[in-house]
């Protein structure tokens, strides 16, 4: 979509059509905005993330209110003006805009959407909306109240609520605010502390984490091409618990180490860059795409390894039944602890998407367990919360293997469940099971 007439009009077009996309196709929004924002200016392209995000977080309240202001629901080809008016309702409540600036644009957003018939319906309901609204605060923004039942579908609360108690509040309100940016110091080129400093040099403010050892947060996330030898890999983007996987793998050079599951490629690479291996790592993933961002991110920090396309459970089609002394169980999941980052999330998943990863992960378990050196240990990773697929899941493959012995992560805890928002990061899982000799 070209930006020639860029009032915000097209930002707000392609939000819409990224929003439509994921609701009503089941496309991911990472993956609709890769569509339709093509042709945007960087710019443009940032205020249609920032607002398709926003949209995803506060869907059920922005629907509410929508919908309250529509006569008979939107059908066919205008329901793209349902995800338009959404997008409309959100910038009215949480970007600074000028309220008649931010109408127009969206008004003029419903042209380009080719539905001209609908703008003026698109005026009169966002007229109503500021009308209703309340007044901004002193950051500029509106209060947006919570939908009747949060901003989460209600087998997901329910889950969430059964596992946490009182903290799932917490839990929920982590999942509707912005998550920090997180850098990984790449050890061969630099560390956190000089880094930090380097940052600092650069007008950059930032932090070291305490306990996940490459880990810096940034106080105000900033362009990565302000980051200080960003192209020649000096740091990557990573969030602190994900980082958390190179700590608990503790490969050492000797190491015959498999990363399973391995796309994007984000812990293989910071395994390479904290390890010299003296044989190749391994790493698999059955997604031949997600492996292409494996090769280039492994180009970036200028490293390598074994990359192979595989189903994990088809061992006879990789496995050259040489054992691993340490594998990286990074498993499919349902992502519950990166809702913050992707709120897409919690409409694209339904409740019986959960048996089905848990019995994927279960055979996962149960298929590399062979593979692994007596005396070896697999670390297996979740980004969930759900214990079904973490504390549930590893309860019960130690249940099934003698030779199985929890190695605890922590002295009070044995596997470790990390909540979304808890030391600033991503909700994670980690669990280390050795084979007894
Ligand atoms: C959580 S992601 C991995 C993230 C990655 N470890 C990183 O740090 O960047 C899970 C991966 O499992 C892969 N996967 C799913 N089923 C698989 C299978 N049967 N065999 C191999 N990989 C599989 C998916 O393609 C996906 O890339």
């Amino acid at each position: 979509m070209s930006t020639n007439t860029s009032t915000g009009a097209h930002s707000r077009a392609v939000a819409a059509q990224a929003i439509h996309a994921v609701l009503e196709q089941g496309q991911s929004l990472t993956q609709a905005l890769t569509t339709y924002s093509e042709q945007l200016s960087a710019e443009d392209k940032r205020l249609a993330q920032a607002i398709s995000y926003g949209v995803m977080r506060y869907l059920p309240v922005l629907t509410e209110k929508v919908s309250g202001k529509l006569d008979k629901p939107l059908k066919g080809k205008n329901q793209i003006i349902q995800s338009l008016l959404l997008v409309g309702t959100y910038q009215l409540f949480k970007l600074r805009t000028k309220d008649h600036a931010a109408v127009s644009a969206t008004v003029e957003a419903s042209k380009l959407l080719k539905r001209k018939a609908l703008s003026g319906l698109v005026n009169g309901v966002l007229r109503q909306v500021l009308r209703e609204a309340p007044t901004r605060n002193d950051d500029g923004e509106r209060e947006l109240p919570s939908a009747e039942g949060g901003n989460h579908p209600r087998w997901l609360r329910e889950k969430i609520r059964a596992a946490y108690g009182e903290k799932a509040e917490a839990v929920f309100t982590a999942n509707d605010s912005q998550p920090p940016l997180w850098l990984r110091a790449n050890r061969r080129h630099t560390n956190v502390t000089d880094y930090t400093a380097l940052l600092a040099e650069n007008g950059i403010e930032a932090v070291a984490d305490s306990q996940a050892s490459d880990a810096i947060r940034l106080v105000k996330p900033v362009p990565v091409t302000k980051l200080p030898h960003f192209e020649a890999g000096w740091v990557s983007v990573q969030d602190r618990s994900a980082q958390l996987a190179a700590d608990m793998v503790d490969a050492q050079p000797e190491h015959r180490v498999l990363d399973c599951c391995a796309a994007p490629g984000g812990k293989t690479v910071h395994l390479l860059e904290r390890t010299e291996f003296q044989t190749p790592l391994i790493a698999i993933d059955v997604d031949e795409q997600r492996l292409e961002r494996v090769s280039e991110n492994l180009y970036r920090a200028d490293l390598s390894c074994e990359v192979v396309c595989a189903d994990v459970l088809d061992l006879d089609s990789w496995w050259d039944k040489q054992p691993f002394d340490r594998i990286l169980l990074d498993a499919p999941c349902s992502a519950t602890g990166v809702i913050r980052r992707h709120p897409d999330i919690k409409w694209l998943r339904r409740s019986s998407d959960i048996d089905q990863l848990v019995e994927l992960q279960q055979s996962m378990l149960e298929r590399l367990w062979p593979t692994l050196k007596p005396g070896g240990q697999l670390i297996y990773a979740t980004c969930s919360i759900l214990p079904e697929e973490n504390s549930e899941q590893i309860s019960h493959f130690l249940g099934q293997h003698s030779d199985a012995n929890l190695i605890a992560i922590e002295a009070n805890r044995p596997m470790l469940q990390l909540l979304p928002g808890e030391n600033d990061g991503d909700g994670f899982f980690y669990a280390k099971i050795e084979k007894l000799p």
